[in-house]
């Protein structure tokens, strides 16, 4: 396997250009070690970079949040989105020697090798600079919930065009499958769907295995919030939610806009007040459970997209 890896020209690239062990990825000597899968004797080693000296080169420092997260996107040059809702980077072919083809090689192997899982069995055995480096290549999720209309999938636009996130939608992945000719969801998608309901938990799985998530319309109900713990606990570390708050009745004027051009078969009033009392019963009290444990952003959707996309920006910037 580890041959098969150095033979990637990709990674050959990487691993013999200066040009990307330069200054602000002093970690990726380690990483890449890491996961070329050198592991434990590779990290005897001393890579050149960490023991320069200057704070960049201060590994402890580095490794110190909140700087992982802001330096994640630095280091790997995430790309902000992926176009339909679902990520596609991991897929695509690398086209050139560079950040991008970095990526592509990285989420490769961090996908053949379970970085993660990898990290943590070292982290046991080996100091604290390890155990943070697994923590740090946890993907970041932020979870974003509001009643329908809200101006969910508005904001987490803005965000994907503006910050290193990728945007999954819940319900874009939802409406994606039912559409899919031979989906053997589609009938119970399109019954869920235009009865307010929310899909399984399991839908969501595929695409765990990124670093900085805007995970849009879920957790929905206490089923989705279960279904997430069992399979992301310790995969994923939930940052924050942001709850975009509006009443009732806007959320329905908004939606009922929307239906005038959208061709959402639920953006009618009847499918609206199904999915607001759904919302009310089953999403509400998510938000109240993430309340408790400090993790929520309110902000107040009802003002304009600019207005409100300024808390946004306020909020991710403070945390990250
Ligand atoms: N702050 C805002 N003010 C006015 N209209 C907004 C708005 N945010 C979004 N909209 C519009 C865009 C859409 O036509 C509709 C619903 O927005 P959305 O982003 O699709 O909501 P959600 O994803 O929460 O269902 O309302």
């Amino acid at each position: 396997m580890r041959s098969g890896l150095h033979r990637h020209p990709v990674c050959d690239g990487l691993l013999s250009s200066p040009w990307y062990f330069r200054p602000a990825v002093a970690l990726s000597p380690s990483i890449l070690v890491l996961l070329l899968g050198e592991g434990m004797s590779v990290l005897k080693r001393e890579p050149p970079l960490l023991h320069r000296e200057g704070p960049l080169n201060d590994p402890e420092l580095l490794l110190t949040p909140p700087l992982p997260i802001l330096s994640i996107d630095k280091i790997f040059s995430l790309p902000g989105h992926a176009p339909t809702g679902h990520s596609s980077s991991s897929s695509a072919e690398p086209t050139t020697r560079g950040r991008w083809s970095f990526i592509d090689c990285f989420l490769r192997l961090s996908e053949q090798f379970m970085v993660v899982g990898l990290l943590q069995r070292l982290s046991e055995k080996l100091p604290r600079v390890v155990h943070r480096l697994s923590e740090m290549m946890k993907p970041q999720v932020v979870f974003v919930l509001g009643g329908p209309g809200a101006g969910k999938g508005t904001q987490c636009e803005r965000i994907v065009k503006n910050y290193s996130y990728t945007h999954l939608s819940a319900g874009d992945l939802l409406r994606e499958e039912r559409s899919r000719t031979g989906s053997e969801f589609g009938q119970l998608i399109d019954t869920y769907i235009k009865e307010g309901k929310i899909a399984m938990e399991e839908t969501m799985k595929s695409d765990e295995k990124k670093f900085r998530f805007l995970i849009d319309g879920f957790p929905r109900n206490q089923d989705n919030l279960q279904g997430w713990n069992n399979v992301m606990d310790g995969k994923a570390d939930v940052k924050f939610v942001l709850f975009f708050d509006c009443s009732s009745e806007v959320c329905i004027d908004r939606c009922l806009e929307r239906g005038k051009s959208s061709g959402r078969t639920d953006d009618n009033r009847e499918s609206l007040e199904k999915r607001i009392q759904t919302y009310l019963q089953s999403t509400r009290p998510i938000i109240e459970q993430y309340e408790q444990q400090g993790k929520v952003h309110k902000i107040d959707a009802s003002r304009s997209v600019d207005e409100v996309f300024a808390d946004v920006k306020n909020i991710l910037e403070n945390q990250g």
